[in-house]
């Protein structure tokens, strides 16, 4: 479903990414691991074209998406939910899911209010609060239901959980996991490899724009050294 092969990113004259490559197949869940910096965020950027990679190539569904505008490449079918959430403050909970929504690029329209209230019974309790008021933990979920307003084919994440309560993190994996079990094809930048272990299939860990260690929950699981020596743990 997507490739990203061997891209080099900038900010000006500042290299941050170095041949950077990964895949996300059809229905695979795949992490991207890494320290504070060592360019996840900015590897989620270049996929959306907000930080156009200047070496290499990047397909999505077969279609070279490289040098294409960042709502060309949201239209083709890939849903972001952006690191510091993004939610419109001035517009209640409903009105910021229906400011997003659109069919998939196919026609798809798995996703709409009724849906999404299913998903986060939560959230629709909160449906006319403006986006202001409600906790960080809704937020989260508003910006997660809000990408798949867009109905699309590939999720990317960035810091899902991150600064959240325990529980409420909970609440977004068991999302996750939900959203996997109906083959959704998720991205997503995590720290805590012991929920990510159980939800996803493969792992990539990043260390200086590049990818130093790829592999399995499993595989992850089992090598300490891995652990250590990039992420830390
Ligand atoms: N807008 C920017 N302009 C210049 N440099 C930037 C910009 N954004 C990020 N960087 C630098 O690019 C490098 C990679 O940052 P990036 O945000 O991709 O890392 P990350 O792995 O996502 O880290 P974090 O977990 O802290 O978000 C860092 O050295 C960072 O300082």
């Amino acid at each position: 479903m997507l490739q990203v092969n061997a891209i080099d990113s900038f900010y000006g004259q500042s290299q941050v990414l170095f041949n950077m490559s990964l895949t996300v197949k059809e229905g695979e869940v795949v992490t991207l691991m890494g320290r504070n910096g060592m360019g996840k965020t900015t590897t989620i950027r270049s996929i959306m074209g907000l930080v156009p990679a200047r070496q290499g190539s990047i397909q999505f569904k077969s279609k070279d998406i490289t040098s294409l505008s960042p709502y060309r490449i949201a239209r083709l079918g890939i849903g972001l939910v952006p690191e510091g959430r993004l939610i419109s403050p001035n517009l209640s909970v409903e009105e910021n899911l229906v400011a997003t929504a659109n069919a998939g690029p196919n026609g798809n329209e798995r996703w709409n209010l009724k849906s999404i209230w299913e998903l986060f019974p939560k959230l629709s309790e909160r449906k006319n609060s403006m986006g202001n008021k409600i906790s960080g933990g809704e937020q989260q979920m508003l910006a997660i239901a809000r990408a798949l307003m867009t109905n699309p084919d590939l999720l990317l994440l960035d810091e899902a959980t991150e600064g959240l309560a325990p529980l409420i993190r909970q609440e977004i994996w068991r999302c996750l996991r939900n959203l996997k079990e109906e083959g959704q094809s998720i991205l997503v930048i995590d720290k805590n490899i012991q929920a990510l272990t159980d939800i996803a299939d493969r792992h990539y860990i990043i260390e200086k724009g590049t990818v130093v260690w790829e592999g399995t929950s499993r595989n992850l699981l089992e090598d300490d050294t891995a652990k250590q020596q990039y992420l830390g743990i």
